[in-house]
């Protein structure tokens, strides 16, 4: 019996340079079959270059791309099988939400459909699969953001596509709507089957939203993996930095510690990574808050700071201190554990973690 390919999409050594800069370096990527892959990276990092040399638009100085077991390089864009949602859902504003959807499925270079009974019927199914039943003859202005986004997705969707790029398709949504489009776009996927390669610049967005994350810096990815490794062992300070969750500090080894710009960390079993710079990282939600003089037991690490807000936001307080020297450290306590003591502005407390829930890098 013949194997399905367990990957849709692979890219080796794919490098593309604008002049000198490398927008992409070497990189090498495997996408799987019916899954949910986000991408995550800083602003410039080559995010929407590397969707556009996966789309066709670009084409990469070196390397390969290889889609359902084919080189696609020189494949130009409209034969490549690969959708493309962008941010700004590009739809036709003088049409229904119906003959949008249609469009693509009867103007498509490689087999476009052209009996109005078999239009008509997978745009209707379209319709259904992405909940806008109801709204089929509404002009694309008079329907809200959230259910363009989803016209978008129908429109690209209808023309059966093996592979959905979407180009921050939640960014131009309210906060309230990104929320409730995250499981919704989720949802749709898994309905369909077909892979979705979301670009965003959210790591909670791209943490909650995919089976597989991939996190790009500077033109490469510094790690893959689903987003429970990412979150909890991100492999180098960068992924560490991008993820907003971690305090970091940059220092050196010495023996049992950590020394780094507020003294040493005495180290324990804590997990430690390979990586180009030594640094120390513990995350928000690993930190207590405890009077200033509070001891504290052999296998924690105290750090003393003066407190200078709070900022509630729903099940969390993330609680925010001063260090000596005026950076900020974070902690964020989770309503459903406990509540956090109350700070007064301006008063010392101890920081204090264990020794075990740090990351350290070297
Ligand atoms: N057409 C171009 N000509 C020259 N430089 C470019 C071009 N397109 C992108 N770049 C550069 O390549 C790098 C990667 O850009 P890219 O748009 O892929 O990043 P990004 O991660 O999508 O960023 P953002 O999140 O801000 O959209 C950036 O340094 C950018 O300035």
């Amino acid at each position: 019996m013949e194997r399905l390919l367990s990957s849709v999409l692979k890219l080796a050594g794919v490098t593309k340079a604008y002049g000198t800069l490398n927008a992409l370096d070497g990189i090498d990527l495997s996408l799987p079959n019916d899954s949910y892959v986000s991408l995550l990276g800083p602003s410039g990092s080559g995010k929407t270059t590397l969707l556009r040399v996966i789309a066709g638009f670009e084409q990469p100085d070196l390397g390969t791309v290889v889609f359902k077991g084919q080189r696609i390089e020189t494949v130009p864009p409209h034969r490549r099988d690969i959708g493309f949602v962008f941010q700004n859902f590009a739809l036709f504003p003088h049409l229904s939400v119906s003959r949008n959807i249609a469009f693509g499925l009867e103007n498509r270079v490689e087999n476009p459909v052209t009996d109005p009974a078999i239009v008509q019927a997978r745009v209707k199914d379209m319709i259904a699969l992405v909940g806008l039943s109801g709204l089929e003859d509404r002009g694309v202005a008079q329907i809200s953001g959230g259910q363009r986004q989803r016209v978008a997705l129908a429109r690209t969707l209808v023309t059966e596509p093996s592979l959905v790029l979407l180009d921050e398709p939640l960014g131009a949504l309210d906060a309230n709507l990104r929320a409730r489009m995250r499981s919704e776009l989720r949802l749709i996927r898994e309905r369909c089957g077909v892979t979705f390669l979301h670009v965003t610049g959210s790591e909670s967005e791209a943490l909650a939203m995919g089976d597989m994350v991939l996190v790009l810096d500077s033109g490469r990815i510094a790690q893959a993996a689903d987003a429970d490794t990412i979150y909890n062992r991100p492999k180098s300070l960068a992924v560490a930095g991008f993820l907003n969750c971690y305090n970091l500090f940059e220092g050196r080894l010495a023996g049992e510690s950590f020394l780094g710009p507020y003294g040493a960390f005495p180290l324990g079993d804590q997990m430690q990574f390979r990586d180009d710079r030594t640094g120390y990282a513990i995350r928000y939600d690993r930190v207590a808050i405890r009077p200033a003089e509070a001891p504290v037991a052999d296998d924690e690490v105290k750090l003393e700071a003066t407190f200078v807000a709070d900022e509630y936001s729903g099940a969390a307080i993330n609680s925010f201190f001063s260090l000596d020297d005026g950076r900020v450290f974070e902690v964020e306590s989770h309503l459903s554990q406990s509540m956090p003591p109350a700070c007064a502005p301006q008063s010392r407390y101890a920081l204090v973690w264990k020794r075990r829930d740090a990351l350290v890098y070297a």
